[in-house]
Order: structure tokens, then C-alpha cells, then sequence
């Protein structure tokens, strides 16, 4: 069994959908923000920061931590601080390609094993109306890039390229691949994996 060091309902899903064995021990980390730092670098500080915090609690079990951003052209962007914001983050992204990165970490006896995964997702242009009326739906608020691939977003999604779990929070396959990397079963009930 793991722990998911983690808040997010998308990432809960997530990793019910391949069926891991974990539970949810949410971390009091604060997270850094802001343009200083390469999104790989940032997500990763702030997945390991996420890891460690609850693994200082927890130390008998493997704590997974992970962050998303969204970025373009040199700027990072998180979770957006209101409505406003969350306009000004949509025309931004309109008609245009940006990357989401998601760093993840895992803690697991005293060391921490890390991986980051970035997908381009390119957006059609969108309207004020449109961008108005996704605002208004309350969806974006809590989502980084103000925008949410796997609800009413996904109509804005031209094409992309890379992993689509990265995007809604966890990027699976590399979880996948770190846990081996760290000796961690994920699917330790009962000694069975993925396929039962
Ligand atoms: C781009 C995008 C982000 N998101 C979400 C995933 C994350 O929950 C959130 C990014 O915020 P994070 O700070 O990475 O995570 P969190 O605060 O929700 O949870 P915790 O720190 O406790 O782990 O945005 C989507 O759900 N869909 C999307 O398409």
C-alpha cells in the first residue's frame, strides 16, 4: 500500500482507475509559485515538499506527492486566485499550445525518487462568451491553468500531445515506471497487479 499525499479528487481517481492500493494523507506543504524556476524543477520542489511532508508522519509506507502547472511563453500558471483571473488565464491560452507538467515524487525509506512529465495541449481559439460562460460554471477555480481537461474544457482541446492523465493530474504511466524504479508495489492487495 502507498499513500497519496494529495488533496485532489482528480488524483484520487486517477489512481483508483488502474487500481492501486493506497490511501489519502493530505500534506500541509506550502507550495513555491511563480516564473523563477523551469516547470519540471518547480512541479518536482514542490511534489518532494508534498512526499516528505506526510512521509515524516507516515514513515513504514511509500508517499506519493505530485504537482501540475500550466505554462507558456516562460510564464507558470497554477490554480487561478478568482474569476478574473481565470479570464485573463483562458485568453491567454486561447488558440495557442502550452505545456502542463506534472512533477511527481516518491518517498520511500528516508530517500525520494522523482520523475516529471510535460503534454502539449493546444486550445481553438476561444470566444469571450465562451470563456464568460466556462468561468461562470465554477469549474476552473480550483484547476491549474484554470481549466479542466476531463469536464467541460475538453471541448477547447484542439489536439494533444503526450500523456492525458498528466493533464488531469497524475501522470499514470510514469508513476508506473517510478514506483518499479523505487521497488514499490503499487497493487499490493493480495499480490495482484493491473490485470487482476
Ligand atoms: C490542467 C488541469 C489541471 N487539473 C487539476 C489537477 C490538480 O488537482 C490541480 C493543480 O493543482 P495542484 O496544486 O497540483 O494540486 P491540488 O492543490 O489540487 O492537490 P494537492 O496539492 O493536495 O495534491 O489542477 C485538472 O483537474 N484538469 C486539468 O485539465
Amino acid at each position: 500500500m502507498i499513500i497519496l499525499a494529495s488533496g485532489s479528487p482528480r488524483r484520487r481517481d486517477l489512481l483508483l482507475q488502474i487500481g492501486a492500493s493506497f490511501r489519502v494523507v493530505v500534506s500541509d506543504a506550502a507550495e513555491e509559485s511563480g516564473d523563477a524556476l523551469p516547470p519540471e524543477e518547480l512541479t518536482v520542489r514542490n511534489a518532494s515538499a508534498k512526499a516528505m511532508a506526510v512521509a515524516a508522519q507516515q514513515p513504514d509506507f511509500p508517499v506519493l506527492g505530485a504537482d501540475t502547472v500550466v505554462s507558456l511563453d516562460g510564464h507558470i500558471y497554477g490554480k487561478p486566485g478568482g474569476r478574473e483571473d481565470a479570464v485573463r488565464m483562458l485568453s491567454e491560452l486561447s488558440g495557442r499550445t502550452h505545456q502542463v507538467t506534472t512533477g511527481i515524487a516518491l518517498a520511500v525509506g528516508g530517500r525520494v525518487f522523482t520523475d516529471a512529465a510535460v503534454t502539449e495541449v493546444r486550445f481553438a481559439p476561444l470566444s469571450e462568451v465562451e470563456i464568460l460562460a466556462y468561468v461562470e460554471s465554477g469549474e476552473p477555480l480550483d484547476k491549474a491553468g484554470a481549466y479542466a481537461i476531463q469536464g467541460k474544457a475538453a471541448v477547447f482541446v484542439e489536439s494533444l500531445h503526450g500523456s492525458f492523465s498528466n493533464v488531469v493530474g497524475l501522470p499514470l504511466h510514469a508513476v508506473a515506471r517510478l514506483a518499479g524504479k523505487a521497488g514499490v508495489n503499487l497493487y499490493d492487495h493480495y499480490g495482484k497487479g493491473p490485470t487482476g
